[in-house]
């Protein structure tokens, strides 16, 4: 069903709804929501119902009980509809589904209830005309329905009787009306089915040709349903087959609807005839009346015995029989006779008025029947006519679209077609090309085969000959090879002897390291001009220009800039791993201030593996080292961490931290301490240890604290000279031999010159303290090298401490820092000269601290009896003393005081020597008492 129909029709049933229940006033144009709104308050379903069927509805059922009541009143309508035969609806469509089978039902509902009043007053008429001619009734006609009989008479039963009733011989209005919409109940039946039935069916059906049976309103269906179908699915394509068909349903309905116009003139000229047979016996009633008026007057003025003679007859009398009456009478009696004569005519006369006026009101009432069946037949007529308009003109829109769709679909076919033949010549076309595209792709390939054939052939050759050349090579690379690793070994057996040649003479290691710029410095201007074969370092004066401002030193390793702490510690490693074999090391880190010293010796803060410095990992590596051979040797191992400031007497802030490992207990112990000459430590905390790391985290904290006191005295990092000692002690444990090892690891202050850093006050005199200590360093260094008899070991607090790794059988190495700035350039150039000197002097060689056992049982007689001697002595001095009353201190015991500083080196080695055994035995020396 197209929309333009579906709006239609709803308007019709809007207009239907309106004119039953005014009250209802919906718009003519309201959509459907605006009808189901109306229709869902089922009190309208209702009261068209009860128009119809009175009371067959309860209206305010649903006021109780919306939900149920609702549904059931619909349900209850839907019922009603299926009785009469009407197509009906779902509850669902109502609700929200479609509103087109709500508005068919109310459609024929519509129609139907204009046959049902039709029918309501063809048989009323009937009835009545039944009633009114009672007497003249054929023995076969119907008994009279009451009013209530008539209104539940089924539309059969109406058309039924009216076709029964003889009493008029000719079919009355009514039932001509009755029978048009008869048309309207074979549709209204036959919908149902037609419009359940699919379009396909109802084609077949036609396609039969079977019209006659179909109702008018299915051909109409079938026409909608085609021409809906074909628009809703945009069907452009309508066969001629169904066009033909519908041109022939077309016919049908047209010829259906002249028949019905016949029909109808047949009505009129039915409604004629019986306008005229009432008009003539409207006309005999007339004339009667009018005779019947003369002959009362004429009565009236009659003699009284006519008037009884008339009485007498006691039927209708003519006017002759009237007249005989008129004769003489005896005057006697007569005249009370005749009074009573004229009373009883005159009553008769009175009767007659009457009957003649009860005639004329029928007459009266007759005619405005007739008038009434007139003006319906008249309205019925109009309707239908309208109506057959209204279907001829949508019918004849509705083929004018067909045929539009007609044209259209034939263009849009003959389009297809040329764009059918188009494409298939476009599609040879392409063939072709892709045929002649694989034929040449084909060739192409034959040659590529037969190529890659001759390519096979050609490497196979080409291998055969790689092959032959490749051992030829081979054989060349491995006496190259075996050349390069013997260049290697020779060079490996080169340092090796130079090594040893160093180690042989003493002579004191120097490796020099340059730091790189500092981020902000990179613009700076190097005083590194070059560095050559890891050893050779070129100096340029920045104020001097060419080779004359070039200064060349040669040192046993230069680090360049770019150096790692690894790199560093892996050419350092053999002189860390010797202290576990009984040598004493010292590594010293030299330079002016910011040329890198600390990251050297200690690295950045918060450094990470990597970034260790040597303290670290020297440590590290003597961990491992002594762990790795605990099965043979068992070692100790002691740290000790020493600040030294202010090279003053008594004026010493140097022991920081000593540090206690012992491998076999797994213990450590801390102390801080202020003199240096009390290293032993009797009551240190003891913190225990289970691995290698425990013991780095004890030296962090070590380290904090010294920065803690550091900040507490005005940067005095720089200022002092910091010294890791690890003491080593490992006892073989089969031959129960010992050895002893000790590593200086040392942080010197900066080198700089006082003149240049111009500083005054505490700062000159930190200075003055760091060059005398440096100098002295110098002079110890000197005067070992020199082979003198006396090496003024005690001229500074640093020589004193670093004098059992300085010198004699000790490995000396010395770091030299550069900072590359050319600001720099004159400090860089005296930190060179000085460490020059310092790699020239020869030590003599290292010699390991083993002590046999016998040698070791020895040692420990000599300081057993050496403590006597020192317990003598010290009675001896306590009676001297007490004698005196003036205390003379030994030699030995003014080690604080400067002036009295010069101990013999012999002296000095004798107390460290007592120093560690103690330490070794975990007992107590004292060098400042020089007692146990
Ligand atoms: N090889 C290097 N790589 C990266 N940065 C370095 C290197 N050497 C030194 N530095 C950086 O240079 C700065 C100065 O170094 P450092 O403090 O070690 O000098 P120093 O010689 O110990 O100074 P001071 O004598 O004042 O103690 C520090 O910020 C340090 O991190």
């Amino acid at each position: 069903m197209s929309p333009q129909s579906h709006a239609k029709k709803r308007e019709l049933v809007i207009e239907w709804l309106n004119s039953i229940l005014p009250d209802l006033s919906l718009r003519i144009e309201a959509s459907d929501e605006e009808l189901r709104a109306c229709l869902i308050d089922d009190t309208v379903l209702c009261r068209i119902l009860n128009m119809l069927r009175p009371n067959s509805l309860d209206q305010g059922g649903y006021l109780k009980n919306f939900s149920v009541s609702q549904s059931e009143n619909v349900k209850q309508f839907l019922a009603a509809m299926d009785e009469i035969g009407i197509p009906r609806f779902e509850l669902s469509d109502l609700q929200k589904g479609s509103m087109k089978t709500v508005v068919n039902c109310l459609l024929a509902l519509k129609m139907h209830s204009i046959s049902y009043v039709d029918d309501l007053s063809a048989i009323s008429t009937i009835t009545k005309a039944e009633s009114i001619d009672g007497d003249v009734s054929s023995p076969g006609s119907l008994p009279p329905l009451s009013d209530e009989e008539i209104r539940k008479a089924s539309p059969g039963l109406k058309y039924q009787r009216a076709m029964h009733n003889p009493v008029i011989s000719e079919p009355s209005a009514a039932v001509l009306q009755h029978v048009g919409h008869k048309v309207h109940d074979a549709f209204q039946l036959k919908q149902v089915c037609y419009a359940e039935l699919p379009v396909t069916n109802i084609l077949e059906m036609m396609a039969s040709n079977n019209f006659d049976n179909a109702p008018t309103q299915s051909l109409l269906n079938v026409v909608y349903g085609i021409l809906d179908a074909s628009v809703e699915t945009k069907n452009d394509e309508i066969t001629h087959h169904v066009a033909c068909i519908l041109r022939k349903v077309v016919q049908e309905i047209g010829r259906r609807l002249s028949t019905q116009a016949d029909h109808l003139r047949n009505q009129n000229s039915i409604y004629r005839a019986l306008e005229e047979k009432h008009g003539s016996k409207i006309r005999e009633l007339e004339a009667l009346v009018s005779a019947t008026h003369k002959e009362t007057k004429q009565v009236t003025n009659q003699p009284q015995h006519i008037k009884s003679r008339r009485k007498k007859n006691n039927s209708w009398v003519s006017t002759s029989t009237v007249l005989s009456c008129f004769r003489p009478t005896r005057k006697q009696n007569v005249n009370l006779k005749m009074e009573e004569k004229q009373k009883a005519e005159k009553q008769e006369m009175m009767k007659l008025v009457k009957e003649n006026e009860k005639y004329i009101n029928e007459i009266a009432a007759l005619k405005e029947e007739l008038e009434i069946a007139g003006m319906m037949d008249k309205y019925c007529s109009r309707e239908m006519e309208a109506e057959a308009k209204a279907a001829i003109a949508i019918l004849q829109t509705r083929i004018k679209d067909l045929e539009y769709l007609l044209a259209n679909s034939k263009n849009k076919v003959k389009d297809l077609e040329a764009t059918f033949e188009s494409k298939c010549q476009r599609w040879n076309m392409k063939e072709k090309i892709y045929k002649n595209f694989i034929d040449s792709q084909l060739e192409a390939m034959q040659d590529l085969r037969s190529t890659s054939e001759a390519i096979k052939q050609e490497m196979i050759e080409t291998k055969k000959s790689y092959f032959v050349e490749f051992n030829h090579l081979e054989s060349k690379v491995k006496a190259l090879t075996e050349a390069a690793e013997n260049y290697h070994e020779v060079l490996a057996e080169n340092r090796k002897l130079f090594n040893e040649l160093q180690d042989l003479k003493g002579n004191i290691r120097v490796y020099c390291r340059i730091r790189p710029f500092l981020p902000g410095e990179t613009e700076k201007l190097s005083v590194v001009e070059n560095i050559s074969e890891n050893r050779k370092l070129v100096i340029a004066n920045p104020s001097k220009r060419g080779r004359e401002g070039q200064r060349s030193f040669q040192f046993n390793k230069v680090f360049g800039p770019d150096s790692t702490q690894g790199e560093v510690f892996s050419d350092i490693q053999p002189f860390v791993q010797s202290v576990v074999d009984g040598y004493n090391v010292c590594i010293f880190a030299y330079g002016q201030t910011g040329s890198g010293k600390t990251y050297t010796m200690t690295g950045p803060n918060g450094a990470t593996e990597e970034e260790w410095g040597i303290n670290y990992q020297a440590l590290n590596l003597l961990f491992r080292v002594s762990q790795s051979r605990r099965e043979h040797i068992l070692y100790e191992v002691g740290v000790q961490m020493v600040e030294i400031y202010n090279e003053q007497s008594n004026n010493i802030h140097d022991l920081v931290i000593v540090i206690f490992v012992f491998l076999n207990l797994h213990t450590v112990g801390i102390k801080t301490i202020s003199q240096p000459n009390g290293l032993a430590v009797p009551d240190a905390s003891m913190h225990p240890v289970i691995s290698t790391s425990d013991v780095l985290d004890l030296m962090d904290t070590g380290f904090k604290n010294r920065a803690v006191s550091a900040t507490a005295l005005n940067s005095r990092s720089s200022r002092s000279h910091s010294i890791v000692t690890v003491h080593v002690r490992g006892k073989d444990l089969k031959t129960g031999t010992v050895l002893y090892g000790n590593l200086h690891l040392v942080d010197l202050a900066g080198s700089e010159r006082v003149d240049r850093s111009e500083v005054t006050g505490d700062r000159l005199k930190e200075a003055q303290h760091i060059n005398k200590s440096l100098s002295s360093l110098g002079d110890v260094i000197f005067a070992l090298a020199q082979k003198s008899p006396h090496v003024p070991y005690r001229n500074s607090k640093l020589t004193q401490v670093l004098q059992s790794s300085l010198g004699g059988k000790a490995k000396t190495l010395m770091l030299v820092q550069l900072n590359p700035d050319s600001t720099s350039y004159s400090e860089t150039m005296s930190t060179l000269k000085f460490a020059e000197r310092v790699s020239g002097v020869e030590l003599g060689a290292a010699r390991s601290s083993k002590e046999e056992k016998d040698a070791r049982e020895l040692m420990e007689q000599i300081v057993s009896l050496k403590d006597t001697i020192a317990e003598k002595d010290e009675e001896i001095n306590r009676l001297k003393s007490i004698k005196d009353l003036k205390p003379r201190i030994p030699r030995h015991q003014r080690i604080d005081n400067d002036d009295d500083a010069c101990l013999p080196a012999e002296e000095m080695k004798m107390h460290f020597l007592f120093y560690r055994f103690a330490w070794s035995c975990g007992g107590r020396y004292s060098i400042a008492k020089a007692r146990w």
